[in-house]
């Protein structure tokens, strides 16, 4: 197997903030909150799983004591056939319980267990999708998946097998010690002389096994974070030819997850033997000195063959218990990671009695509006305007001027640093965030598709449209043209983000959407800059039926799209430097004036 070199600048592009989070001490705190994911079972499946836990405990304590002590000591050398009787059916039912008892033990454990990832899975996603924007501008779209999938998946032994077990193996190893010491307290502690050795292995060696399949984990995190990426940015990768670097980077990844994965299974190779090596050892002391406490009396050979039963047990739990330990220091770096999203507030949050708008006019004013991304960076730097109900402005400016940014604030997806933005001269932070987006769409000149056919799309903003009215919104939009032609027409499949559509196409499917929901206000950021002239023109008709009754906001480089606008808006460094309409801007001979001129240029000269 063969590592490729990867380039220092394009190992330096990849950060994963992961790679450095292995171990995490054990935290009482944070596994009270990780367990109280099992309380809405605690009626049904958690008292059921303990109840099948507890008989099959209880039997497999039962059986070697009937076996040795009872079977061997009384009913065969006594030759009681009677008891023989009795005490084969007792422990042929004992064993039937046992296989009863556990089938519904794995299925109801499994059940619970499944039940809290679904649950916390569900939180964890719902919290998300209610996170405001910064969180992620701040995070790629792979750190977040890996959270929600690779760190909740972690847990999932822990509550499958490793709670319930816990309780198993409590039970059955003080069980176990009870019962040997009742039947010979010397040679209970002559065997127990091998538990260091057994605390040992289960402790310190399972710990450094635990670390190693820990770094297996972060490593395969690491991948599927870069995969994520990868293919997400597969075009731009072809269109730089730079398959070659990126595969060195797979190549990297995917040969340090190989590297810890055979690291990981070659200790944990290790480990079988040395439990083998430790009970050989327990056995050895058992038949030594058991045999001598048989020669001189005080043991018989039934209470030895019981005491055989118990050391071959013996081993089980202490093991088990170990890994549960490991599970749940496992799960101490999983639900930290888990919880830290659980624990992000959303920073655009709705007051308790905001209000629910239902008709909305549609007057827009932002009052003295600062607002910051960053603190060493102003986006807008003391906002004025006023934009009235029905009106379409425009909102033009040099690239990072500030315009998508306004448009930004008026669907609140970011609070202003200072002053107010105002809806029908409410605050908009006293009204409720779903009524308020409800009442504004936005068209990006980048729209996303949804995977589903062309109608499910369409019909994304009014989940309740009927076909009808899906076909009509887009035959007001003149997106009925290409969606004839597709194969299936508006029943067509379209994959995630619509790769097989043009961009115009989806420009014209996203002003559908939009026509369909009906909102009061519309923002159009860069909306027809994919679309060709011509079709411009042909759907001049349609944006004037999409904007019509509404209040618009267009965001566009292209000039010519926003001369019939009531008001322009001119932004620099985040300042509005002139406003007015067409007319009025031009005879100012001022900013407007030298990007129509410098654009006319420029189409004159191609
Ligand atoms: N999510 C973000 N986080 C941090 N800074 C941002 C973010 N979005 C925009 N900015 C910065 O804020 C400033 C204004 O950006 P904005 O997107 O409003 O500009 P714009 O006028 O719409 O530009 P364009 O014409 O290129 O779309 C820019 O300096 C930009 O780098």
């Amino acid at each position: 197997m063969n590592k490729k070199k990867v380039n220092e600048n394009v190992l330096k592009r990849f950060h994963y903030s992961t790679d450095s989070v292995i171990d995490k001490p054990f935290n009482w705190h944070q596994m009270l909150r990780l367990f109280s994911y099992m309380k809405p079972y605690r009626k049904n499946l958690l008292p059921l799983s303990i109840a099948m836990v507890i008989i099959t405990t209880l039997v497999r304590l039962a059986i070697p004591i009937l076996i040795g002590k009872y079977t061997i000591d009384k009913a065969i050398v006594e030759k009681d056939m009677s008891l023989l009787t009795i005490l084969v059916t007792i422990i042929g039912s004992l064993y039937v319980l046992s296989y009863v008892a556990n089938i519904f033990r794995i299925k109801w454990m499994n059940d619970l267990g499944q039940s809290v990832i679904y649950d916390l899975r569900k939180h964890l996603f719902t919290h998300v999708q209610n996170l405001s924007h910064r969180f992620f501008d701040q995070r790629s779209a792979g750190s977040i998946l890996v959270r929600i999938m690779n760190d909740i998946n972690s847990l999932q032994e822990l509550f499958t097998n490793g709670a319930i077990n816990l309780l198993m193996d409590l039970v059955l190893l003080f069980g176990i010690i009870i019962i040997l010491f009742t039947l010979s307290p010397s040679l209970t502690i002559a065997v127990l002389l091998i538990l260091p050795i057994m605390f040992f292995i289960s402790t310190s060696l399972r710990r450094n096994i635990r670390r190693s399949w820990q770094l297996v984990r972060l490593k395969q995190a690491k991948m599927n974070s870069h995969l994520n990426e990868s293919i997400q940015g597969i075009r731009v990768t072809q269109s730089f030819t730079q398959e070659k670097e990126n595969m060195a980077f797979f190549d990297g990844v995917n040969w340090e997850t190989y590297e810890s994965w055979r690291v990981a299974s070659q200790k944990n190779a290790m480990f079988r033997p040395m439990v083998e090596m430790t009970n050989a050892l327990g056995t050895a002391v058992l038949i030594w000195y058991g045999t001598s406490l048989i020669q001189t009396g005080p043991l018989t050979i039934g209470v030895f063959v019981s005491f055989a039963f118990y050391l071959g047990m013996f081993w089980e739990p202490i093991s088990r218990l170990g890994q549960v330990y490991n599970q749940l220091l496992m799960g101490m770096a999983s639900s930290e990671r888990i919880f830290e999203f659980l624990d992000e507030k959303p920073l655009v949050a709705e007051k308790e009695n905001a209000i629910e708008i239902k008709d909305l006019q549609g007057r827009i004013q932002f009052e003295k509006v600062v607002f910051s991304y960053d603190e060493n960076r102003t986006a807008l730097n003391g906002i004025d305007l006023e934009i009235h109900a029905g009106q379409t402005v425009a909102l033009v400016g040099h690239t990072g001027s500030g315009k998508t940014t306004i448009a930004n604030l008026v669907s609140r997806f970011y609070d202003a640093s200072s002053g107010v933005v105002k809806i029908d001269g409410m605050d908009i932070k006293d009204i409720s965030l779903k009524s308020l987006r409800h009442q504004i769409s936005v068209v990006l000149q980048d729209t996303f598709i949804f995977s589903g056919t062309i109608m499910d799309n369409i019909r994304f903003g009014r989940p309740d449209a009927k076909d009808e009215e899906v076909m009509s919104a887009a035959e007001a939009v003149g997106a009925n043209f290409f969606i004839e032609k597709l194969s299936n027409g508006y029943l067509t499949e379209v994959e995630e983000r619509g790769n097989v559509l043009s961009v115009g196409e989806r420009q014209l499917l996203s002003f559908a959407r939009s026509l369909l929901a009906n909102p009061k206000i519309l923002i159009l950021d860069e909306a027809t800059a994919s679309i060709d002239t011509e079709t411009e023109l042909k759907i001049q008709n349609a944006l004037k039926t999409l904007l019509s009754g509404r209040t618009a906001i267009i965001i566009a480089h292209r000039l010519s799209t926003i001369r019939e606008s009531d008001c322009i808006f001119v932004l620099d460094h985040g300042h509005i430097i002139e406003r007015g309409n067409h007319q009025q801007l031009m005879e100012l001979q001022g900013e407007y004036h030298h990007l129509v001129k410098a654009q006319f240029q420029v189409n004159s000269a191609s």
